[in-house]
């Protein structure tokens, strides 16, 4: 390419970045309207809601279906996700709380939900998030819900019966693991390898082929990890993208996941109840009286009714020895007259029911 053709298309670019500029500036000052029309519609007592998921959930579906490419439809939906963020925090900055330190996972699944404008609130465990929003001390909080090689985070299951919270939406995570050494590691004497007990469990094949006989240590989180390694010369730690950067590690291996479609998925958690898209997920806690055929009896309104379950897990309840508590996802909302009529008769059946929430389906 010569170099007048250059000099042609960065014109072109210019000229194109000015008229995005315009544009997106013209977005923000709606955005600023918008809350101006937010806080003079307030009935006495209410306080604004800034923050909507139902209408995020349905700008960034659009975007996607109107997308007609080069760039692909996930890339243009992360753009008008940090749009929108930097909308939103013009409006209200919003905090979100996270289990910490800085660089693990739920950041990461954070910043995918909220983009980057909110205000993030590392915190040292994950009851504390749940404690954190239950306070008021930020607006929302991140938590782990389960992982597709591990299975269920029963930390967060357990919270969910000791607090009062809405899940207001999920975020899905795929999880890329790395071995991260420092500047002083001596990578042929490597004795330790830290990381968060869950992401030791997703990589144990491939530790057992590389580092059969080194010392796995679990520790609170994978940045916390990846922390302990910049001053040890004879450790290693297995972390994600964000904490290597963060703590300026090399990557010996990477993606050293056992399996390449490993996913953590995460709830939001609020105060706040997410009007219906049509295009929804619902969670409930039931607990069912201790007889044969309990399980089934909770299973037949969802079946006959239509209405898919994405997710059951059991947990001990805290109310008596060998009882037990489910968690239920299942598609739909719990305005919808369908899942109203099947929730009605759970609760006829079940010793409590509980509705977590009613969410948009993750979008990106
Ligand atoms: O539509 C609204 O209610 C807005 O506040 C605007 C907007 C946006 O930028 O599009 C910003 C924040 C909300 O979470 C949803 C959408």
């Amino acid at each position: 390419m010569s170099e007048q053709e250059l000099q042609a298309l960065r014109v072109r670019i210019d000229n194109l970045d000015e008229r995005i500029l315009e544009l997106i500036s013209d977005r923000a000052r709606c955005a600023e309207e918008v809350a101006r029309v937010k806080m003079k519609e307030l009935k006495e007592g209410e306080s604004p809601v800034f923050y909507r998921p139902e209408r995020e959930a349905q700008v960034l579906k659009r975007v996607m279906a109107r997308n007609q490419g080069p760039l692909g439809n996930e890339e243009m939906a992360r753009l008008f996700r940090e749009i929108m963020s930097s909308c939103l925090a013009l409006e209200n900055p919003l905090k979100v709380a996270y289990l910490g330190p800085e660089g693990t996972f739920s950041q990461a699944a954070a910043m995918k939900h909220f983009g980057h404008a909110v205000i993030s609130v590392p915190m040292a465990a994950i009851d504390e998030v749940f404690r954190e929003v239950a306070a008021g001390a930020v607006n929302f909080g991140v938590v782990p819900v389960e992982n597709s090689t591990e299975g269920a985070i029963n930390h967060t299951l357990d919270s969910f019966l000791e607090h009062d919270m809405v899940i207001c939406g999920e975020v899905e995570l795929r999880i890329h693991h790395h071995l991260l050494v420092g500047e002083t590691t001596q990578t042929d004497k490597i004795t330790r390898i830290y990381s968060h007990a869950q992401s030791l469990a997703q990589c144990r094949k491939w530790l057992d082929a590389h580092y059969p006989n080194v010392e796995r240590v679990a520790v609170s989180s994978n940045a916390d990890a990846a922390k302990r390694v910049k001053s040890e010369w004879n450790s290693a730690a297995i972390a994600g993208d964000m904490a290597a950067n963060l703590y300026g590690l090399t990557k010996l291996a990477e993606k050293i996941e056992d399996r390449p479609d490993n996913s953590t998925r995460f709830l939001i958690i609020g105060s706040q109840e997410v009007p219906p898209t049509g295009d929804d997920k619902t969670s409930i806690i039931v607990s069912m009286r201790n007889k044969p055929g309990a399980l089934h009896e909770l299973l037949v309104p969802f079946h006959n009714n239509g209405i898919d379950l994405t997710r059951i897990e059991t947990r001990p309840s805290r109310s008596g020895k060998w009882t037990y508590v489910f968690f239920i996802d299942f598609v739909g909302h719990h305005r919808d007259p369908l899942v109203k009529g099947v929730l009605e008769k759970l609760a006829q059946e079940a010793v409590a029911l509980k509705v977590l929430g009613s969410y948009p389906k993750a979008v990106l």
